[in-house]
C-alpha cells in the first residue's frame, strides 16, 4: 500500500536520534521543520501578520524558526512565549530570531494567522486551564489557524484530547504523520495535514491509505478472471443488492447471489441462483453478512469454503470466537459495536486493537468509522484518510463490503484489497455528496475509480 508513513512519538524519537547518532544536528532538523512551517503557512495563509505561539520544548523550537523565515520573508510576525525555552535545540533556535518575544497571556494581542507551536509530541498532560483560555480565544479571533505537528492538547499516539483543542485548517507535520492525525477525535481538528520530509529514514509498516494502484484490466481476460464474487444472501435482500451492486461498479467480472427468493429491482448483470455451490474453485470471493439476518448456517457455509471471503455485518456477530476463523483467508469488517462483540474491549488505540484482532483471528481487520483502520496479522496497518462525515447511513457499510469483495476476487492481496476499497469508498462519498443515500454511493464507485 502506498501512503504516508505513520510513527508513534516514541518511533519518531527513535528516527530522530537515528539521524543524530549518524551526524545531523538536531538544529538541522528543527531548522527544516520550521522552515518547512513558515513555506506552508505562505502557502496556505497568504502574506497576512502572524502570530505564533511557542512552547517550552522543540515544538516552540520549530516556532522560532518559523518566525525567522518568514520575518525573512517581510511578513510580519509577533511571537508569544510561555517562558523561556528549556530544551538546548529550542534555546538554539530561540537565540537565532532577532524579533521581540512577548510573555504569552491574557493581554496577547490576535493576529489573522495563528500558529500554534505550544506542544507536539512532547505533550504529558493536558495545558493549563488559562493557557486554553488564550488559545480558543486567539484561534476564534483569527482567520487561519495552523498547528505545528500537533494541535496543542492532541496525544499524538491515542488521538485523544487531553483538553479544549480549537480546530486547525492546517498541520504541518515533520518526518512521518502520527496516529493522532488519522484518529477521531485529534483528527478532526487538525484539518488538512502537510507532511514536511526533514530528511530523516522512516521505516513502518504504518501507512495512511494512499490513492490505490489497481492492476490493468487484461486485454484477454474473461469475466471469470477479471473475479467472481459470490455472495450469500439472508433474510434482507437490500444489504446483499447494495453490496452486489457496488461488486459489479468494482469491477468484478461476475457477481453471482445465492437466494431462496428472487430479490426485486437487481441489475440483469447480477446473476441470482437458488444454490450456494461454494467450492466452485472460479470464485475469487465469497461475500457473507450484509443483510444476513438470524441464519448462522451462512457463516458456516462460508467458512466451510477454501475461496477469500468478506465477512460482514451479521456474519461477525456469528462467528463467536476469533480463533474460528484461523487458517481462513478472511478479511473481516466490523464497526466499533460488531467489533468489540467479537473481540472484546482491547488495550491500545483504534489501530492497535485492530492489530491485536487480525493477529487472533489471523483474518485481515477492517475497523470502520470516522476513522477507518485496515489491520493484518502480519503487522501492516493502513490509516484511512479523512472520508465525510455523511457516509454515516444506512446500508454504506455493504457498499464497502462488496467492493472489498471485488477487488479481491480481482486478485489483489487481502490487505491491499481492503486498503483500496476503504480509500475508494470514501472518494465515492465526496463524489456522490452530502445527499447521497448508499444506492447513490454504489453509483459513484465508477467515477472514483476514474479519479485514481
Ligand atoms: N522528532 C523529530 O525528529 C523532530 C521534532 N521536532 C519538533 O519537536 C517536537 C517535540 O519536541 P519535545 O520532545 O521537546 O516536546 P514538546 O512537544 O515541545 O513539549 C515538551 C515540553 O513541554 C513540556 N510539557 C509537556 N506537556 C506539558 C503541559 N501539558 N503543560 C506544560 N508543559 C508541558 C515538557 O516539560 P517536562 O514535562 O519535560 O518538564 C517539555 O518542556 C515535535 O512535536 C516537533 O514539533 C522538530 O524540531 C524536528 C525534529
Ligand atoms: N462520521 C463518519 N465519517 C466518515 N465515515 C463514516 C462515518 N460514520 C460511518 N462511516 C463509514 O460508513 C460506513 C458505515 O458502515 P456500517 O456501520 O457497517 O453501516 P451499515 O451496516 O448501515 O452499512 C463505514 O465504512 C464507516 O467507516
Ligand atoms: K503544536
Amino acid at each position: 500500500m502506498s501512503g504516508r508513513p505513520i510513527l508513534t512519538a516514541e518511533r519518531m524519537r527513535a528516527a530522530e536520534q537515528a539521524a543524530i547518532d549518524a551526524g545531523m544536528p538536531v538544529e538541522t532538523l528543527m531548522e527544516r521543520a520550521g522552515a518547512a512551517l513558515a513555506e506552508a503557512t505562505v502557502r496556505f495563509g497568504a502574506p497576512l501578520p502572524v502570530l505564533i505561539l511557542c512552547g517550552p520544548g522543540n515544538n516552540g523550537g520549530d516556532g522560532y524558526v518559523a518566525a525567522r523565515h518568514l520575518a525573512d520573508r517581510g511578513i510580519r510576525v509577533r511571537v508569544a512565549a510561555l517562558g523561556d525555552p528549556k530544551s538546548d535545540a529550542a534555546k538554539w533556535a530561540r537565540s537565532k530570531f532577532n524579533g521581540e518575544v512577548e510573555q504569552l497571556g491574557a493581554e496577547t494581542g490576535r493576529a489573522p494567522i495563528l500558529i500554534d507551536c505550544l506542544f507536539g509530541t512532547g505533550l504529558k498532560k493536558a495545558l493549563q486551564p488559562d493557557l486554553v483560555e488564550q488559545l480558543l480565544r486567539l484561534s476564534t479571533d483569527a482567520s487561519v489557524c495552523i498547528a505545528c505537528d500537533l494541535p496543542s492538547g492532541a496525544e499524538s499516539d491515542s488521538g485523544e484530547l487531553l483538553n479544549d483543542v480549537p480546530g486547525f485548517g492546517l498541520t504541518v507535520t515533520f518526518g512521518a504523520l502520527k496516529p493522532a492525525h488519522r484518529l477521531m477525535p485529534a483528527m478532526n481538528k487538525c484539518g488538512r495535514v502537510v507532511l514536511a520530509d526533514i530528511g530523516l529514514a522512516i521505516d513502518t509498516a504504518w501507512r495512511e491509505i494512499g490513492r490505490p494502484d489497481l492492476p490493468p484490466l487484461d486485454p484477454a481476460g474473461h469475466k471469470y478472471s477479471r473475479g467472481l464474487v459470490h455472495a450469500l444472501a439472508g433474510k434482507m435482500p437490500g444489504a446483499i443488492a447494495l453490496s452486489t451492486v457496488a461488486a459489479a461498479r468494482s469491477g468484478a467480472g461476475y457477481v453471482r447471489v445465492s437466494t431462496s427468493r428472487a430479490i426485486d429491482g437487481l441489475p440483469s448483470a447480477i446473476v441470482q441462483t437458488d444454490t450456494a455451490i461454494l467450492d466452485d474453485p472460479r470464485i475469487g470471493c465469497i461475500l457473507v453478512g450484509p443483510g444476513m439476518g438470524e441464519i448462522p448456517q451462512l457463516l458456516t457455509l462460508a467458512l466451510t469454503a477454501r475461496a477469500p471471503k468478506v465477512i460482514d455485518a451479521d456474519a461477525i456477530g456469528q462467528v463467536g470466537d476469533a480463533e474460528r476463523l484461523r487458517g481462513q483467508d478472511a478479511i473481516l469488517t466490523p464497526h466499533s459495536g460488531e467489533f468489540v462483540r467479537l473481540f472484546g474491549k482491547l488495550p491500545g488505540n483504534k489501530a492497535e486493537q485492530a492489530l491485536e484482532a487480525a493477529c487472533r483471528s489471523g483474518a485481515v481487520v477492517v475497523y470502520k468509522g470516522p476513522d477507518t483502520v485496515v489491520a493484518s496479522p502480519d503487522g501492516r496497518i493502513g490509516f484511512a484518510p479523512p472520508a465525510p462525515a455523511w457516509l454515516a447511513s444506512a446500508g454504506t457499510g455493504d457498499v464497502l463490503a462488496g467492493m472489498i469483495a471485488a477487488l479481491r476476487a480481482r486478485g489483489l492481496e487481502a490487505f491491499e484489497a481492503a486498503c483500496a476499497a476503504v480509500w475508494l469508498h470514501g472518494r465515492a462519498a465526496e463524489i456522490a455528496g452530502p445527499h447521497m443515500i448508499a444506492d447513490d454511493l454504489a453509483a459513484a464507485i465508477p467515477a472514483a475509480l476514474d479519479l485514481r
